[in-house]
């Protein structure tokens, strides 16, 4: 699904925030990727959305080369992609309902369609009924599960979350880590950056370690991964 092969970025001014680095997602495959803060978990998954592109290397999805896809073609590989932000990027002044309907109006979804999915993916975080609340009327650990629902509204193939229980209780970021569990159980691929080891501990995937830029643990694929 994602593969690296000798993946390298160095930002503009020099910061070199990932180097050599090599990884294989399967499909349908569920994996962590961790490390210290600057190790370049962030890079990573930007390089995977074309948020930012690749030095050196080969950044491939299904098999296409994407480092160096045409500006125009990128919201096209983006809707395929749910992404999870560390701040969840939402639209303050929009209903917790246009947020999360977003993705499919951009796909121009009916109307009915659109009011279906928004309640499905509100009632699998658990946000039903919030639906005309704006998101400061929300707890940050709501907002971070608007910003999920979103990501998961359209059923993308690929979900990539950065630091997704940064803001929630161990009780809540359990029962995000079990829908994670759930989509990648229906077909969806999960790649879920984060710091909480606790969390990683408790759940037995596939880690793939980041340090200073280096991938240095879990490249390999285990015949276990994804094994609960
Ligand atoms: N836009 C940018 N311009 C210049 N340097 C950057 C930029 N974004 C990130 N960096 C640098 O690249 C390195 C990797 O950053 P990145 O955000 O990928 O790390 P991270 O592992 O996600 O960290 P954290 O856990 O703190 O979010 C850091 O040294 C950071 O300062």
């Amino acid at each position: 699904m994602i593969q690296f092969e000798q993946v390298s970025k160095v930002y503009p001014g020099g910061q070199k925030a990932l180097l050599d680095v090599n990884f294989h997602l399967r499909q349908g495959e569920m994996a962590f990727l961790t490390g210290h803060s600057g190790a370049g978990k962030s890079t990573l998954l930007k390089l995977i959305t074309v948020i930012e592109r690749a030095t050196a290397g080969r950044v491939a999805i299904n098999g296409h080369d994407i480092a160096h896809v045409k500006a125009k073609h990128v919201p096209y590989l983006r809707r395929n992609i749910g992404m999870i932000f560390q701040n969840h990027h939402l639209l303050m002044d929009k209903s917790v309902f246009d947020n999360v309907a977003l993705p499919l109006v951009i796909e121009g979804f009916t109307h009915g369609e659109i009011k279906k999915r928004v309640a499905g993916a509100l009632d699998m975080v658990g946000l039903y009924g919030k639906e005309r609340h704006l998101p400061v009327m929300l707890s940050g650990g709501e907002q971070q599960r608007v910003g999920i629902a979103r990501a998961i509204v359209n059923k993308p193939p690929l979900l990539l979350a950065d630091e997704p229980t940064g803001n929630l209780d161990p009780k809540l970021s359990m029962d995000i880590l079990r829908l994670f569990e759930v989509l990648n159980d229906s077909g969806t691929s999960v790649l879920i950056a984060t710091h909480d080891l606790g969390l990683i501990a408790r759940m037995k995937y596939r880690t793939l370690t980041l340090k200073q830029g280096q991938m240095v643990g879990g490249q390999l694929e285990s015949t276990s991964a994804g094994a609960r």
